[in-house]
């Protein structure tokens, strides 16, 4: 690959993965600009974390290319292993360690001198808020610190990009918020990172996204354009019949998706229909009294008009 590379800390053209007769990801193009949050959406089994470890250099692409940092892979990738930060999905620290011990360990693997080790993980247990905890057993710890030690120990050594698959499938709403805090510190700080998700509310917090579905890219930017140029319209339906109601309309062919929420059913209408609320309420199953109203549309919408599933759910939507 050529030119512009300086702008970019990750571009890959028609990556794709084989394993047996499984394509795991297919032609897949990405580019993720230098200090920005990039967000792989989509859910399990979609090629997250294959993707994101044929970009580390850990496993090799079936075809296609892939430039991470400026350097090539998988020729590059010793070269490349300094420069970023991998938190994996599983916790891969040691549980019968204390939380200092196990940074101490991964600062000693980084080649850190006594003196750097010592001054960079008092930063960091700082930073995350882990001074008081730092003789205590990894084992021991909550999810949200566990998540917490494990960023601490994926950007000891400050790289200049990160990885994180799936950071935050284990911990409660606060510490997810918190936790994003901190990547957008980090972001400031002008570290690129990549997180994959399944949760919306996560991936709407992403400068850009890709949403995938069983190793396509479906559709990408940011969530604003992507939420503008979704090919659907949103019409929220409040009426006293919403389970038949919703039978009804999701037979029909203009139909991508009707979903309760509560006393309203949210309808996704195809952009080839004109007007949406007219043509909703020209239908025989929606009654004079029931009331239509055009709604902003959320990623999730996105989501199913590309994909036909919920992220979280991985199952057909109706
Ligand atoms: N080492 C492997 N051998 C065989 N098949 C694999 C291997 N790794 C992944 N796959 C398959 O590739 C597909 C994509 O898996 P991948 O783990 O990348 O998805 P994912 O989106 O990260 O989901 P999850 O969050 O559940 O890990 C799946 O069908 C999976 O079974």
């Amino acid at each position: 690959m050529t030119g512009q590379s300086a702008s970019y800390a990750i571009r890959a053209e028609k990556l794709s993965r084989r394993f047996g007769d499984t394509l795991a990801v297919q032609d897949l193009d990405l580019e993720v600009e230098t200090g920005r949050i990039y967000g792989f959406l989509g859910p399990n089994g979609c090629g997250k974390t294959t993707t994101i470890r044929m970009l580390t250099g850990l496993l090799q692409p079936s075809n296609g290319r892939v430039e991470v940092l400026g350097c090539n892979l998988p020729e590059d990738a010793e070269k490349l292993r300094l420069q970023i930060g991998y938190m994996t999905q599983k916790f891969s620290l040691y549980d019968d360690l204390t939380i200092e011990e196990n940074l101490k360990f991964i600062a000693h693997i980084y080649g850190l001198t006594a003196r750097a080790r010592k001054q960079r993980i008092e930063e960091l247990l700082s930073i995350y808020g882990l001074q008081e905890k730092s003789k205590q057993f990894a084992g021991s710890m909550s999810g949200g610190q566990r998540q917490r030690l494990s960023l601490a120990a994926a950007t000891l050594h400050k790289p200049k990009l990160l990885f994180l698959d799936e950071p935050t499938s284990a911990v409660d709403p606060e510490n997810r918020r918190e936790f994003w805090e901190q990547l957008f510190d980090l972001s400031d700080q002008g570290t690129s990172i990549l997180v994959s998700t399944h949760y919306m509310d996560e991936a709407e917090r992403c400068h850009k996204l890709a949403i995938l579905e069983n190793g396509i890219k479906r559709a990408d930017g940011s969530p604003d354009e992507l939420m503008q140029q979704m090919g659907s319209r949103v019409v929220e339906i409040s009426s006293s019949e919403l389970r038949s109601l919703k039978q009804t309309l999701i037979a029909l062919p203009e139909i991508i998706s009707a979903a309760q929420l509560g006393a309203r059913l949210r309808v996704l209408v195809k952009d080839s229909v004109d007007d949406p609320i007219g043509f909703l309420s020209q239908q025989p199953s929606v009654k004079p009294e029931d009331q239509l109203n055009l709604v902003r549309p959320s990623l999730e919408d996105v989501f199913v008009t590309c994909t036909g599933v919920r992220a979280d759910s991985g199952r057909q939507q109706s």
